[in-house]
């Protein structure tokens, strides 16, 4: 990418935080995004890094304006942004369709995945795929007190190794782990700790689909959003992902690469 491409990615990026999601960060901060089940403990986690007394009910509405606060940690400013629970992104809801925006569109610099420790394999579903979107994801595994009561043992650096991003424990509530989770955002943030998120593989001939939809894909799409992503979209028949990008990203319809999708 040239620098003019950088400038106008940029502007672009700017406008789509503005005008859709009602954030304007300051140049130095980084955005971050609270993702997670419902009730996992997001808002908690939310309000101990910005101090802030995020209401902890319901999402009220399309935009994430008033779920949004700051903190700064070794100088470096964060903008974090309480998204609503989900069990999914794939949109079928109005939540799963703010958060899969968010994270798709407003492209954060990380996003923490809260999982719930006493219930693991079901909300790894969730972190499996913020991960085919972004790299930048933090897993944070929360609730670790009532996993101790339960008796449940967690072996963090085999997870962290299976699911190739940082792995942290929390029990919010009680202000447990939120020192580490700050310092791994920070190192997130800068690039110090580089992530190789596990990337789930599909049949042979979903694979196979993939494939020859990406050179198409990437041409459409160039940086601004994962291509083996928008393959795997469109191979599923989302129209309602193709209308969000030409709303975040001021496509011209493009049904011609829906068209090819769907006869393969
Ligand atoms: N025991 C324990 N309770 C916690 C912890 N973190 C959060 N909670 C409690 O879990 C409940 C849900 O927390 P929230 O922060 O509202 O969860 P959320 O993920 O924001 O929920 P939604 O926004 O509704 O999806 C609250 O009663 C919290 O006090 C924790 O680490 N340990
Ligand atoms: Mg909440």
């Amino acid at each position: 990418m040239d620098c003019c491409q950088e400038t106008h990615r940029r502007e672009t990026h700017g406008r789509v935080l503005r005008e859709h999601f009602g954030i304007a960060p300051e140049s130095e901060q980084c955005v971050i995004a609270l993702a997670g089940n419902p009730n996992v403990g997001k808002s908690t986690v939310f309000n101990a890094l910005t101090g802030l007394h995020q209401h902890t009910g319901n999402w009220p509405g399309k935009t994430v304006d008033n779920a949004q606060g700051t903190f700064t940690y070794r100088q470096k400013p964060f903008l974090l942004v309480d998204l609503p629970g989900t069990y999914s992104i794939l949109a079928h809801t109005v939540e799963e369709q703010i958060a899969r925006d968010f994270i798709c569109f407003g492209e954060p610099n990380a996003t923490i995945v809260v999982l719930d420790a006493t219930c693991l394999e079901r909300n790894l579903n969730l972190a499996l795929q913020v991960m085919e979107i972004t790299p930048n994801v933090i897993v944070c595994i929360n609730l670790m007190d009532e996993a101790r009561k339960k008796d449940i043992t967690i072996n963090f650096s085999v997870l962290e190794k299976e699911l190739g991003v940082p792995v942290v424990a929390t029990a919010a509530r009680k202000g447990e782990g939120l020192n580490t989770l700050r310092e791994t955002l920070y190192q997130v943030s800068i690039g110090a700790r580089k992530s190789n998120p596990r990337q789930l593989v599909y049949s042979p001939s979903i694979e196979e689909a993939v494939q020859g939809l990406l050179p198409n894909i990437q041409r459409l799409v160039d940086h601004k959003l994962n291509p083996r992503w928008v393959a795997l979209r469109l191979l599923d028949g989302d129209k309602a992902f193709i209308e969000s990008i030409n709303r975040y990203l001021d496509f011209q319809p493009n049904w011609k690469l829906q068209e090819e999708a769907a006869a393969l």
